[in-house]
């Protein structure tokens, strides 16, 4: 074995920094330059959240998923807030993703990469750099790792310490998923457990005669000597949007195996819609480190785009290494993203598709609130496996913003939430998310378009 601490290459160390010189859009206005440069260089001593060596595993993992091999299942918060990240609200959002999981591996015969939009998933890019109530204009909430929530002068004030409040929380919330995932909380044996504390509805009721069927599966295999252990743990990566500079650039570190840069505060790190970009500076930092990277790509996306993205962002065609996230909206998905896939499909490249059906199917209701039609999440969910079963492609994943607790934020579903139980039970900070409920029911509908593959 070789355990030579390789260094990296000034060239690769100086080529980070080349962000700097291009803009970048959807920063903060920091008011104080010398508290942000105090503050990265606190983020740049501190122990890497996640690393290199599992890095390169999801790489792995996602490489099959492009290769039609395995199901990438990723989902959790549109914003992650520090008041959330408590242990019941963690747990009930791995417990969800779980389920999910098993849903989709027991419908589908296929593994799942489970992958939490979680532990890092702290800043927001927003439409316009104000918010105004009344005749009172703010700057916009971008994030509980940029300023606070609440309207008022002071909270809205982009503060830098809050950077060092989201390393802690991200800390916090990797060390209970590590343990909710690590320590026999997954073991596909507690399949029943996992329902345990959530609501009586159909979705939980279908899902409970699924544990049934794989308890007596397993006990069936267990009674004729399968050995279980295997089962007694899961892999669980973290993802987040790759946002904000001041906080992605100090927490990348050189892997000493190679010499090679790593963003280490979660996994998978994608690029939002709004950042894309391809002479700014988000397109050609993610392009200089060995994260798997996603790009999201909504429903204006041209096949010289993502030809373009490729280019920069997956130069060597290294499977595993680019996943394209398509945020069309139900309406346009069957037009928009045909030409696209097919235009890879003709090319050297095999980057993995999922789809994110939240983020094109935004509306606000009568009495003001963001939310979306459950029905529009899953018309968007079929539309992306009919896209793919025509172009002869793999539908690779689903990208979701959901929560583990009984929200009512997106419409519909068989709960049938209504415009008026918005105003009783919205908690999120940003974008409405799936509740545990219709997460379930996601899931199923997912599971079924696979199977029927
Ligand atoms: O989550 C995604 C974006 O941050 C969000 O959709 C932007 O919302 P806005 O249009 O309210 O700024
Ligand atoms: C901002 C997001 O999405 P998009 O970039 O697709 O708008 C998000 O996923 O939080």
């Amino acid at each position: 074995m070789n355990d030579q601490i390789v260094a990296a290459d000034p060239a690769v160390l100086a080529g980070l920094d080349n962000y700097l010189k291009l803009p970048a859009a959807q920063q903060p206005n920091w008011p104080d330059a010398n508290a942000v440069a105090e503050v990265r260089a606190e983020l740049a001593k501190m122990p890497p959240l996640v690393f290199a060596g599992e890095v390169d595993i999801l790489r792995d993992r996602l490489a099959a998923a492009a290769a039609g091999k395995a199901f990438l299942l990723q989902g959790g918060d549109c914003a992650e807030t520090f008041a959330d990240a408590t242990a019941d609200r963690i747990r009930n959002r791995v417990k969800t993703l779980l389920q999910m999981a098993v849903v989709l591996t027991y419908g589908a015969s296929l593994p799942v990469v489970k992958m939490g939009r979680m532990a890092g998933q702290f800043a927001k890019p927003r439409s316009s750099d104000t918010e105004t109530r009344g005749d009172v204009t703010l700057p916009a909430f971008r994030g509980d790792i940029v300023n606070g929530y609440d309207f008022t002068e002071e909270a809205r004030v982009p503060d830098p310490q809050r950077m060092l409040k989201a390393y802690h929380t991200s800390a916090s919330t990797l060390n209970l998923i590590r343990a909710f995932t690590q320590g026999g909380f997954a073991d596909l044996r507690s399949v029943h457990e996992w329902n345990r504390g959530f609501a009586n509805n159909p979705a939980n009721e279908r899902y409970l005669s699924l544990a049934q069927e794989i308890d007596r599966a397993i006990k069936f295999m267990a009674a004729c000597g399968a050995d279980f252990n295997e089962l007694r743990t899961t892999e669980f990566y973290t993802s987040h949007e790759g946002l904000l500079m001041d906080y992605e650039r100090p927490l990348t570190r050189i892997d000493s195996r190679t010499g090679n840069p790593y963003i280490t505060s979660g996994h998978f790190i994608w690029i939002g819609e709004r950042t894309r970009q391809m002479d700014h500076a988000h397109v050609d930092y993610l392009s200089r480190v060995r994260n798997p990277i996603g790009v999201k790509l909504g429903p204006t996306t041209q096949v010289e785009d993502i030809v373009e993205l490729i280019e920069r962002l997956d130069p060597n065609r290294e499977p595993g290494r680019l996943t394209f996230i398509t945020r069309m909206g139900a309406g346009k998905i069957r037009d928009e993203l045909p030409k696209l896939v097919e235009a890879v499909r003709d090319s050297d490249a095999n980057p993995l598709w999922i789809t994110d059906p939240m983020h094109g199917n935004g509306i606000t209701t009568k009495n003001g609130y963001k939310s979306r039609r459950f029905d529009d999440v899953m018309d968007e969910v079929r539309g992306f496996f009919e896209v793919h079963k025509a172009a002869g492609t793999f539908p690779g994943g689903v990208h979701v913003e959901l929560t583990g607790d009984d929200v009512a934020e997106c419409l519909g579903g068989s709960e049938q939430i209504d415009e008026a139980s918005l105003e009783e039970r919205y908690e999120s900070l940003c974008d409405p998310r799936l509740n545990h409920m219709q997460s379930l029911e996601l899931a199923f509908l997912v599971a079924e378009q696979l199977a029927k593959r």
